[in-house]
């Protein structure tokens, strides 16, 4: 899309200014400083706030929300398999964890932000139907005089065999989507399931609408991760639950080392290997080491407005489930 002449100019303006400001900064100078001139300060100020990181590259915020699709929809289609190639099944263990961790009651309402190809999803409709039919055995073991008639329609309702409860996956992602809802459709899953084209910075649901919101590797990837975390508390109902399982500081030197290694030297190239695509397993690892550590996202959740906020570290902290709640 061309820029409105405006905007060039600006940037033309900008390129200008930012030479005179890196002169500033060789003679020691800065555009900050109160002695410099107000356009200067006000624009160094513009900057810094509107760049940001995609990976360890330093880029305009109109620029990563772009540049975060593309990976996204390049490597799509091969992201389940290079997900078990390269945690060797692990990441499994840690959706199912969050899962423990959320114990659904019946009739909850999640939303799954960044849901991409729905394994928490899945996984929630799993442990919802397994919960109900456990509960419906229950029922029908104490009335022992159902007619034959009665005990299969209590089978056959499969909107009721979950229980009430439903989960939408939000994603921003149209490719990742797809995947997902051809996965459902191989897999059985149908009811109790919505897919929702959105950005977790600007939800596209009403205000207390959700039991919980979950967000799965997601929340590393939003160029505003304060103004997502706000959106989240928004849509949750009073009582509501956070819950973000993502990757996080590894607390171990040794394993910090060895994570290095495998994180800089291995992922990459099984990138390359397998999905053909080495720059988004390479943003990837990037983008885990600018993640903040696990009390500096606290902190992020807390001054979102949630309360109770905890966390749990998984694997030396290679990854970590935050939880918070809306009062
Ligand atoms: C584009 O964006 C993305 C694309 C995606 O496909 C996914 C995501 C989001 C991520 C997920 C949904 C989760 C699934 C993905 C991952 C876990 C990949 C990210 C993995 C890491 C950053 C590294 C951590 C890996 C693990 C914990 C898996 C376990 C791996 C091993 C035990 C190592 C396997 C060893 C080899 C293959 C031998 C060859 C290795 C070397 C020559 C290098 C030296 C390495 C070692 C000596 C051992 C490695 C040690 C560690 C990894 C640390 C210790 C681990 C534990 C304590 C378990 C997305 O955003
Ligand atoms: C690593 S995948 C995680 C998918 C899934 N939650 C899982 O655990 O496998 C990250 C997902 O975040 C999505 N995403 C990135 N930025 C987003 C945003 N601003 N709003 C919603 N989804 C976003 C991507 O499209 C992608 O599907």
């Amino acid at each position: 899309m061309a820029a409105p002449r405006s905007c060039a100019l600006w940037s033309y303006c900008g390129r200008g200014w930012s030479w005179a400001m890196r002169g500033c900064q060789l003679l020691g100078l800065r555009s900050s400083w109160p002695g410099a001139p107000l356009s200067a300060r006000l624009l160094s100020q513009e900057k810094r706030a509107t760049e940001t990181h995609f990976g360890f590259e330093t880029v305009s915020e109109e620029e990563k929300g772009g540049k975060v699709y593309q990976v996204f929809e390049s490597v799509a289609k091969k992201y389940d398999v290079m997900n078990d190639m390269m945690s060797l099944g692990i990441h499994r263990v840690w959706k199912d964890l969050l899962l423990w961790k959320m114990r659904p009651l019946p009739g909850t309402q999640l939303l799954d932000v960044a849901g991409g190809t729905g394994d928490i999803a899945f996984r929630f409709l799993n442990y919802v139907q397994s919960q109900h039919q456990r509960k419906q055995k229950r029922q029908l073991r104490a009335q022992q005089n159902l007619s034959w008639e009665e005990i299969a329609k209590e089978y056959q309702n499969e909107e009721d065999s979950l229980g009430g409860s439903r989960v939408v996956v939000c994603d921003i992602n149209k490719e990742m989507l797809k995947v997902g809802k051809q996965k459902a459709l191989a897999q059985g899953y149908r009811a109790g399931l919505a897919w929702v084209l959105g950005d977790a910075e600007e939800l596209p649901f009403d205000d207390d609408k959700f039991d919980i919101y979950t967000i799965a590797f997601g929340i590393r990837n939003v160029t505003h991760i304060d103004q997502a975390l706000q959106e989240a508390h928004r849509v949750l109902k009073p009582g509501g639950r956070f819950l973000c399982l993502e990757f996080s500081q590894v607390n171990n030197p040794l394993i910090s080392r060895l994570y290095d290694l495998y994180s800089f030297q291995v992922i990459p190239v099984l990138g390359e290997v397998i999905a053909g695509d080495w720059k988004s397993y390479q943003y990837l690892v990037e983008s885990i080491r600018r993640f903040p550590s696990q009390e500096e996202f606290k902190e992020m959740i807390e001054d979102a407005g949630f309360h109770k906020v905890t966390y749990e570290s998984l694997t030396s902290g290679i990854v970590a489930i935050h939880s918070g709640f809306k009062l």
